[in-house]
């Protein structure tokens, strides 16, 4: 089985990458992600933008180890090209080889707030990435850089005891990307952190993703509208439509001197801020 390699540089890869999801429920196959090759470096932030339904969520998904998660209907498959995470090929992963892999990259899914496990108290939500992997932990340690995530998202410490249904959406949402945290993983692909997150809490969600990749050096995937995340964070930037690249490039240039309608639009709505009508056009 091949390890993940913690010094890889890219850190992940693809070549002409094509993935869809098999024909079910009477429904036919359906291609999501075409010919998509792209690459990260150690250390690199990439965000990922485009209109809703362009194939965001299934390339991330896949980047990050977790293309066969879910029911039969939910598993991405793989129609052509290659990719590897952590020098690990991605079309040739075992149970036990995506465990492997996903120990080293965190994935907060799309409004993970909503799916925490709601028997589980904050503190418990939090904990259980590690109790589930490592057998001794630092406690004392862990405990403080909790605190200080705690702090950075403006959650009071009593809400460890709290449930899910006692906090509100935003709470949850900040819950969830502290929990994605937790393994310090050395690549954290997310979909939409601040999506739904209220303006006063977003930068909070923003603050702590900056902390993390700070402090760790950590190698990012961020799917996201929210433009203080972009400027904050994105070094580089792609733009899908209808699962393929449209646009690509740093930050402060692409929106300049793109020559593609769509990615103009995407421009003109993300100076407005207005992640939401870009998602109902
Ligand atoms: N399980 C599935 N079976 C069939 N098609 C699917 C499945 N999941 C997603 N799709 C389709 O694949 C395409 C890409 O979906 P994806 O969720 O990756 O897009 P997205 O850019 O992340 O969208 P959003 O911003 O709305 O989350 C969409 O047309 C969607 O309808």
């Amino acid at each position: 089985m091949i390890q993940p390699n913690l010094s890889a540089d890219p850190i992940l890869h693809t070549s002409d990458l094509s993935l869809g999801y098999p024909a079910h429920a009477g429904g036919r196959a359906f291609q999501a992600v075409e010919g998509v090759s792209l690459s990260l470096r150690r250390g690199g932030v990439l965000a990922v933008l485009g209109e809703s339904g362009s194939g965001k969520s299934t390339l991330t998904r896949y980047l990050a180890g977790r293309g066969s998660e879910g029911d039969k209907s939910a598993r991405i498959k793989l129609s052509g090209g290659t990719a590897h995470t952590l020098d690990v090929p991605l079309e040739r992963l075992s149970k036990r080889g995506r465990n492997r892999l996903t120990a080293y990259v965190g994935h907060l899914a799309q409004d993970a707030g909503a799916t925490l496990t709601p028997e589980l108290n904050v503190g418990d939500v939090l904990y259980e990435p590690i109790v589930e992997r490592v057998r001794n932990f630092d406690r004392v340690a862990l405990g403080s850089v909790v605190a200080e995530m705690m702090d950075i998202v403006a959650l009071p410490l009593a809400k460890l005891q709290e449930y899910p249904f006692e906090l509100s959406k935003g709470q949850r949402q900040r819950v969830a990307v502290m929990r994605s945290l937790m393994l310090d993983p050395k690549l954290l692909i997310v979909d939409e952190p601040t999506l739904g997150v209220d303006a006063l809490n977003r930068p909070r969600i923003v603050e702590l993703l900056k902390w993390y990749q700070q402090r760790t050096g950590a190698s990012m995937v961020l799917v996201s509208h929210d433009i203080k995340m972009l400027e904050a964070l994105a070094e580089e930037v792609i733009v899908l439509q209808q699962g393929q690249v449209v646009g690509r490039g740093e930050i402060n240039t692409i929106f300049r001197r793109t020559e593609h309608d769509y990615v103009r639009r995407l421009a003109d709505a993300l100076r407005s801020t207005a992640y939401d009508e870009i998602a109902e056009e």
